[in-house]
């Protein structure tokens, strides 16, 4: 097969691996979703799949998720070229290089104590601190979705547009407004290696429209489990058989 004959998933347009860039999401796309964000487990053989997806992609491959950098950072090491966190709002562009943060709006200071209480008081919710807000985690408390949720909607009521409740999945994240996958994707694409490359975005969330929306945008493609995909360990699949095969093709 020629690299200009695969038409990727559904039929939909997937570029061959000299114009592509491969920009996925972490959590529930490349691993499964686990009880904790710190449970969450890097597959045996992954890194060696995305190294060989990033050679083939000229470097061109990023991970662009919610969490933190150094998150990321933990459970990939310097397997991809770039990474942008908190929903883009920081980005390292290449490996070694500075993480550019777009300026936020302080924390107001009564939030976390207040979460706190909350979490002490409803065992089971967990919060997840993030540079520019956090996270009520609820996976172990279902019954208290609600509450948590009117709780987080009057905190950001009085922020006048400042901040806002993300919706995520058995979560809640307070964060600033403004800025989306969608930006991490436009401000990725601006600088080699990614430039000039159709962008090719694979996520399983909300956040993630912002990516595949801003993806297709710039001439790409965009994919989201379960639509796509029925879960991470199918993705995963799919990236080993990409990976596999010449320097030059896909190995589909
Ligand atoms: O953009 P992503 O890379 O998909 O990150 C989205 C959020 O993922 C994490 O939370 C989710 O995954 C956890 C581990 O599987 C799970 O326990 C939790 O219930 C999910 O909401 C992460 O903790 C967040 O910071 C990310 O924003």
């Amino acid at each position: 097969m020629s690299p200009t004959d695969y038409a990727g998933p559904a039929g939909r347009f997937m570029p061959p691996p000299a114009e592509a860039a491969l920009l996925l999401d972490f959590d529930g796309t490349l691993v499964d979703i686990a009880p904790t964000p710190e449970s969450v487990v890097v597959a045996p053989g992954l890194p060696d799949v995305l190294r060989r997806l990033r050679a083939k992609c000229g470097d061109a491959l990023a991970v662009i998720s919610g969490r933190a950098v150094d998150q990321i950072d933990h459970f990939l090491g310097d397997v991809p070229f770039a990474v942008a966190g908190e929903h883009g709002l920081a980005v390292r562009h290449r490996p070694g290089g500075p993480i550019v943060r777009t300026e936020q709006p302080p924390l107001p200071p009564t939030w976390l104590p207040a979460a706190e209480t909350l979490a002490a008081q409803h065992p089971g919710v967990r919060i997840e601190r993030k540079p520019a807000g956090f996270v009520l985690h609820y996976r172990a408390a279902p019954e208290v979705a609600d509450l948590l949720r009117e709780v987080a909607e009057s905190w950001v009521a009085s922020t006048h547009g400042r901040f806002h409740v993300q919706m995520a999945k058995m979560a809640w994240e307070i964060r600033p407004h403004g800025v989306d996958k969608g930006h991490a994707v436009a401000a990725l694409m601006q600088s080699p290696p990614f430039a000039g490359r159709h962008p090719i975005f694979v996520g399983d969330d909300v956040t993630d429209e912002d990516g595949i929306r801003a993806a297709e945008a710039l001439g790409g493609a965009g994919f989201r489990i379960p639509r796509d995909f029925p879960d991470p360990a199918a993705f995963r699949a799919w990236l080993a058989t990409l990976a596999a095969g010449g320097k030059d093709s896909w190995g589909v």
